[in-house]
């Protein structure tokens, strides 16, 4: 079956894409079908490429006459290219060492934000491959992605991962997001532009990747996470109408800490290309806003519920709305044969203990250290907990190595043992790390029989661990309708007040995790509180996690999305500028732009003028030390003051008394200083542009009066 994406990598590769099952045999195990693959195909239009980067290009008015009326407010139909730095699939080479095999990583969020969208919308993904696939392999690797899972991927050579990845993506913007700032001397003290310049490359290479694929009047491109913060730019530069929306997943920063990015305009601007910027939470979103005002002093408005910024004539949209966990996929697990069973196997190891858990990436930012020693805490103020609490803190590793992460493991695994030295006894120790990925029963199983779950990150963009485990904790009782004898599920939560839930999650206990003495009173009142509250609490967390799941997020995000480009074939646009100051401006399809011609003939016509001018920037370089009118300057004044048509007004912020000085040569100039609070002019000039506009005036009376008589007789 041929879509539209497949017809243009056929253009691209020119190959043979028949065959379907890439490596002989088995190919992509499980789920390809799970993809768009049943639905028809559309016919292809080519894409055009509006303008060359740099140029000062008039888009064909014609063109843009005849898509708008094309354009409909149901988005039924339209092409989704989702683009993140990892595909939704996970792929592993077969066990005998001949091809791959691929299936959809339904852990992924990505996979799921689907579910929000129209039926018949095609989604296509692009993205990078977790696994390194040899060159000589990449191209039946991607033909291969491309039929079965609609995805591209973007194969990056090695050095460029390294250096994209785990050097400015890790080492700078990481950390960054996350309120550290990264100029320490573990990162040698200062800003490696060479790892910006591997950020910009990879993220032209993502741009040519979806270009490939790309129909830019159909398709709208969802771009996810800090990795692609360049990729708007080179989008934007090749398609000036092309629809882009952005997410954001990770926090993002004040501008106290933002503004020490030495290429913070350049991401700024990147941004500014999209036409819609989503984030979790207002906050970050407030901090987005007052970098755009603080950097490029370009102000919001906020009109009936949608904030927006006029970017040269076209409007970025910005949304705030927090991600939700795939409820369905959540559900089905729950019903899954084996969670009985270990859940079983489970509370017989921790035998009735309490059990208090958590459950992170293996990251400097998600405060496991402070979770034990605030638990430890705990241990110490209320003894009654010694012997009956367990914290079973699960850490996913991550991959990669940082000196800050080997610290924090190894100040992780001192802790533990101090704590087991102290607490334990035989078949108790009180806590209990669990340094691997658990399977997805697995995870459930722990979230069945806890207690409480306790997120104590010092940062995280959204942190969906407490959804997962509010589901969980409702069970199969959330999908048994038969009413009041159904069990009552209960949950109880301790989150940092630094994680974009947080604030969706009003029945948790919310914490400073760098207080361990409060973190660990708010243990203990969690795991201490009577089977009604928890109960109450719950119900409350479980509606709203139960109704904002993924689907409720990808499909708001998709309607302000489809809402913020629909005006976007009935505007003028011309793309301005070089490299990340390049940008489109738009205007309303009556506008014309002027030329020098143009406005010299209308100069010539006219029989009066007013010439307002300003100062900085426009009679002198906004950028100069010395303030004062080269002889040019007043020359020209002069000549403009001498012709008797024309009244020439300065009008300024500036003092009266520098401007009056500067102009002393000029006097018939008028000066409008201090944004007009003093003026100066000539009582001559005023005069006689006063009589003129008496003698309209007086024109005008009369031919009213004229009117009116004429009325008043029954003259038609
Ligand atoms: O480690 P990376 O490959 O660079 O990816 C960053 C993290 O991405 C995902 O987390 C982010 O999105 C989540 C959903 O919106 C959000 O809850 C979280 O706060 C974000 O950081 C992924 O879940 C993490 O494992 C990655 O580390």
């Amino acid at each position: 079956m041929f879509s539209r994406s497949y017809t243009n990598l056929l253009d691209l590769a020119n190959g043979n894409l028949s065959a379907l099952d890439y490596g002989g045999g088995g190919g992509a195990g499980g789920g390809g079908g799970a993809g768009n693959g049943g639905r028809p195909p559309r016919a292809r239009r080519m894409q055009r490429t509006m303008t060359t980067p740099g140029t000062l290009v008039e888009l064909d008015e014609e063109r843009a006459g005849s898509v708008a009326s094309d354009v409909q407010s149901s988005l039924a139909g339209d092409r989704l290219i989702v683009v993140a730095n990892t595909l939704p699939v996970r792929g592993e080479r077969r066990a005998d060492g001949r091809g791959w095999s691929f299936a959809w990583d339904e852990d992924s969020l990505l996979f799921h934000l689907r579910d929000g969208l129209p039926d018949d919308m095609e989604v296509l993904y692009v993205g990078s491959l977790r696994a390194d696939v040899p060159p000589a392999e990449q191209d039946d690797v991607a033909q291969a992605l491309l039929e079965r899972f609609r995805c591209v991927p973007a194969f990056l050579p090695k050095d460029l991962c390294d250096r994209f990845y785990h050097g400015f993506c890790k080492q700078t913007l990481w950390p960054l997001f996350h309120y550290m700032l990264p100029f320490s001397p573990d990162h040698g003290g200062r800003f490696d532009r060479s790892q910006w310049e591997a950020y910009v490359l990879a993220n032209k290479l993502f741009s040519q990747r979806v270009i490939e694929v790309l129909n830019p009047e159909d398709d709208y491109v969802w771009i996810h996470d800090y990795h692609l913060l360049a990729l708007p730019s080179f989008l934007r530069r090749r398609f000036n109408r092309l629809r882009i929306g952005f997410f954001l997943h990770s926090p993002f920063p004040s501008s106290e800490l933002y503004r020490s990015l030495p290429v913070r305009d350049e991401i700024l601007k990147s941004l500014l290309n999209c036409d819609l910027i989503g984030f979790h939470t207002f906050d970050y979103a407030r901090h987005f806003l007052s970098c755009c005002s603080r950097m490029l002093g370009i102000e919001y408005q906020s009109k009936r519920g949608y904030i927006g910024l006029d970017y040269f004539g076209r409007t970025v949209g910005i949304k705030i709305m927090p991600v939700g966990i795939n409820m369905t996929q959540l559900q089905s697990l729950l019903q899954h044969p084996d969670l009985e069973r270990q859940v079983a196997e489970l509370r017989n190891q921790f035998n009735r203990k309490t059990v208090l858990l958590g459950v992170d990436d293996m990251d400097i930012f998600k405060g496991i250290d402070l979770k034990i020693l605030a638990f430890e805490q705990m241990l110490k103020t209320h003894p009654k907990w010694q012997g009956r609490a367990v914290l079973v803190q699960i850490a996913n590793p991550k991959g990669g190595s940082s000196k800050d992460l080997e610290e924090l493991q190894a100040e992780i695994k001192e802790s533990c043992q101090r704590i087991n030295d102290q607490f334990g006894r035989p078949g108790y120790s009180p806590v209990i790390v669990i340094n691997r990925t658990l399977s997805s029963i697995e995870r459930m199983a722990y979230y069945t029989i806890a207690e409480c779950v306790v997120v104590s990150a010092v940062r995280d963009g959204m942190n969906l661990t407490p959804y997962e485990y509010i589901v969980c904790r409702q069970g199969l009782a959330g999908l048994d309708d038969s009413g009041d004898n159904r069990p009552r599920g209960k949950s109880m939560l301790v989150v940092s007040e630094f994680i974009g839930c947080s604030p969706s999650l009003s029945g948790a206990i919310r914490v400073n995790p760098w207080n361990t003495d409060s973190t660990a009173e708010a243990m203990n009142e969690c795991i201490a509180l009577s089977d009604n509250e928890k109960q109450l609490r719950h119900e409350k967390h479980y509606r709203y996690v139960s109704s904002h799941d993924v689907s409720y997020w990808s499909k708001s995000f998709i309607h302000d999305f489809e809402r913020s480009c629909r005006d976007h074939f009935r505007r003028k646009c011309w793309g301005v500028g070089l490299g990340f100051g390049f940008r489109v401006v738009a205007l309303d399809r009556n506008f014309k732009k002027l030329t020098v011609d143009s406005i010299v003939e209308d100069y010539k016509k006219s029989k009066s003028r007013v010439i307002l001018l300003d100062y900085d920037g426009t009679l002198v370089p906004q950028t100069t030390m010395n303030k004062t009118p080269n002889e040019t300057v007043v020359s020209m004044m002069n000549t403009l003051c001498a012709d008797k048509k024309n009244v020439v007004f300065i009008v300024s912020g500036r003092g009266r008394d520098s401007l009056e000085k500067w102009f002393y040569p000029c006097p018939e100039l008028g000066i409008a200083a201090e944004h007009g609070y003093f003026m100066r002019y000539d009582l001559y000039i005023v005069f006689l542009t006063l009589l003129q506009i008496f003698s309209v005036l007086t024109f005008c009376i009369m031919i009213h009066l004229v009117f009116i008589f004429q009325l008043l007789m029954g003259i038609s």
